[in-house]
């Protein structure tokens, strides 16, 4: 009871009304969007893809959509907010320098560290010396990310699941660089959109994605040797194991492209081969069959999936 009402005076510490600006507007970046627009703060997207840039309204719109009817219909959002508002908070644009007066920036741009880099240096010239840099990163050390700035104490992670705005909990990860200060207002942002922090230490994958995608590559590999089709790998885990969804539609819904790129993230950092993605996902990603986003990977989807992008999974 405690700790709820630390994180509860975090909470209120936070800023009501302060800018966060997201970077990436992809699956990820859409759903953190609509968490902080949703708690009432505007939010500014950043993205260097227009097409991404284009589709990014229609799916924060599906997004509010999706999770209104799960949350039975109300109006409001789980944070307050009322829906119709949430949208108008946010705007989209090609430029980092949009987000200079943010007090956080939640950076969820694709898996690749030298992406990270260009972009966590560029966000330490144009922000502001209080604002918190937080990665969505799935598996690149939290520790590294920082040392691509002069802050690393305001640096963080705070890995969202996938799809963002239905998930309770996010697993954040605290670098030996990050300070208190930092973590404690972190915890404040997420009390706000109604998240609690898991907090773990820097290690590549944490502890989520380090378990998470060797399962998925495995699952693919099962698939790839023939031991059985795509249903009956994912319908043993669900029926046997009781898991809501089965390990290939997570992965479908995850994207592919992620798995491979937090595949490879993890090889590098750790120096262990078993980390390498199996032929067939490589091969999925080579034919730019990523899953849901792109209408096939492991199993075929309809094209409203494309825009919803909704699910049960993790990432
Ligand atoms: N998909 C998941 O289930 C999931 C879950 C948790 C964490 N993550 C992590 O979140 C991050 C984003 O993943 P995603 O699934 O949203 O990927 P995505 O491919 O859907 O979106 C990534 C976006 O980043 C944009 N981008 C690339 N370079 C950029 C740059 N220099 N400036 C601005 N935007 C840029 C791309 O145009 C794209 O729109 C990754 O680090 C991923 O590992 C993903």
């Amino acid at each position: 009871m405690g700790d709820q009402t630390d994180v509860q005076q975090t909470a209120r510490a936070v800023p009501a009304g302060s800018l966060v600006g997201i970077v990436g507007a992809g699956t990820m970046g859409t759903g953190v969007a609509q968490c902080f627009a949703e708690a009432g703060h505007p939010v500014v997207v950043v993205d260097n893809d227009p097409g991404a840039l284009a589709s990014g309204p229609a799916r924060l719109h599906a997004g509010i959509r999706t999770a209104t009817l799960l949350r039975g219909g109300s109006r409001q959002s789980r944070a307050g907010a009322p829906a119709s508002r949430a949208e108008s908070l946010v705007t989209w644009s090609a430029e980092l320098a949009d987000m200079a007066a943010a007090v956080l920036v939640v950076e969820c741009a694709r898996e690749d560290e030298d992406t990270k880099e260009r972009i966590l240096r560029e966000l330490d010239r144009i922000c502001g010396p209080e604002a918190i840099f937080a990665s969505n990163t799935s598996c690149i050390p939290v520790s590294r990310l920082g040392s691509f700035t002069g802050r690393p104490d305001r640096v963080i992670g705070t890995h969202f699941m996938n799809p963002a705005p239905l998930k309770d909990a996010v697993e954040v990860i605290r670098a030996p660089e990050t300070s208190d200060l930092t973590l404690e207002r972190t915890e404040g942002f997420l009390a706000r959109v109604g998240k609690h922090a898991l907090v773990v230490r820097d290690a590549p994958g944490f502890v989520t994605n380090r378990v998470l995608m060797l399962t998925l590559n495995e699952a693919a590999a099962v698939l790839g040797e023939g031991t059985a089709d795509a249903e009956t790998v994912d319908r043993v885990f669900q029926d046997c194991f009781g898991h809501p969804m089965g390990p290939l539609r997570t992965a479908d819904l995850i994207g592919l492209d992620t798995i491979a790129d937090s595949l490879e993230v993890l090889r590098r950092h750790t120096g262990e081969d078993r980390f390498r993605p199996c032929p067939l996902l490589a091969r999925l990603v080579a034919e730019g069959k990523v899953g849901r986003k792109s209408g096939s990977g492991f199993y075929q989807y309809a094209p409203q999936h494309l825009a919803a992008r909704g699910g049960t999974g993790h990432g």
